[in-house]
């Protein structure tokens, strides 16, 4: 089952009745984390933190409409309009471990596999991404980043610029570069996605090809051939202004992270801009992609 976790710091005096407050807002749980375990929770860009020592964390069924738990918590007095939180789809735990245990490498459409770095590629002669579980998002086993992953076999790549927005472990941008793409740019904003990309292209011989941007530090004319971008509906929608205008004219898109129940409104957002092809669904989750008119 899918699912999606609302993180808010605090200080520790707080948390409990914060904590009450998610779980009305429909969350199935709440856990606390002490922050410094956990120094994930990024500043908004321009933004000094000073800060709690504890993150409250919501879990919510993905099928949960997160603007209207952030409406209801934005009627908390501890935190009121605009509060600082951060949404994130989540991986399977069990299914990775699973994974982890049995060290499968994975093919994704006809060259493309990921292969744990410990075990010895099953094909030496296919498109091997060395990857291993780590703290970022990205390993191949959740269906949105799998259909990402078959989308950009199937494209010739040969010599050209992707853009991976929401790049987490950077699989997508490293897939593309070991698929033949010049150049990739991965934009995240959680600074150790960005350190795990980069950690993951020194581990495949493409940094020098692979650049990394926060958002606030990303240059303002970026285009490329082929663009990216596997976060969730929400952030889909709200970015469709900015996302659309990153693709060249004829360029390919390719957006992930999206329930089925949510993809129409999600293809809207985008079809005044873009030739969409038919929705790819896998598990519950669905791919949308389009070439830009
Ligand atoms: C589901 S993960 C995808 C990771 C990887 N691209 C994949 O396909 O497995 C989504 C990533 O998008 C990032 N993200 C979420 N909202 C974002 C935004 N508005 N701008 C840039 N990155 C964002 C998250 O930090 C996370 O690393």
């Amino acid at each position: 089952m899918p699912w999606i976790q609302l993180k808010i710091n605090t200080t520790g005096s707080h948390a409990e009745q914060l904590g009450d407050a998610l779980i009305e807002s429909g969350a199935v749980s709440v856990t606390f984390q002490d922050t410094h375990d956990n120094p994930v929770f990024e500043p908004l860009p321009g933004e000094t933190l000073l800060w709690g020592d504890t993150d409250v964390i919501g879990l919510y069924d993905a099928e949960t409409d997160m603007h209207e738990v952030v409406a209801i918590l934005s009627g908390e007095p501890l935190l009121g309009h605009g509060f600082r939180h951060k949404i994130e789809q989540l991986e399977d735990k069990d299914w990775e471990r699973e994974w982890m245990d049995n060290f499968h490498p994975m093919r994704f459409g006809q060259r493309l596999w990921i292969c744990p770095s410990w075990r010895d590629v099953p094909d030496p002669n296919a498109v091997n991404v060395m990857l291993d579980p780590g703290l970022a998002f990205g390993t191949g086993t959740h269906p949105t980043t799998a259909m990402c992953l078959e989308w950009l076999d199937g494209l010739d790549l040969a010599g050209k610029t992707i853009i991976d927005f929401g790049c987490g472990s950077g699989i997508l941008a490293i897939a593309a570069l070991k698929l033949g793409a010049a150049r990739a740019i991965g934009i995240d904003i959680d600074p150790q996605a960005i350190q795990a990309s980069r950690d993951n292209a020194s581990r495949n011989g493409v940094s020098d090809r692979l650049e990394l941007y926060l958002p606030r530090d990303q240059p303002a004319d970026l285009s490329a051939d082929v663009v990216v971008a596997n976060i969730l509906a929400g952030p889909l929608r709200e970015l469709a202004p900015l996302i659309s205008e990153l693709p060249k004219s004829g360029a390919h898109l390719g957006l992930s992270g999206i329930l089925a129940s949510q993809a129409s409104h999600v293809a809207a957002a985008y079809q005044d801009k873009f030739q969409l092809d038919p929705i790819v669904e896998k598990e519950e989750w669905c791919r949308i992609t389009g070439v830009r008119r």
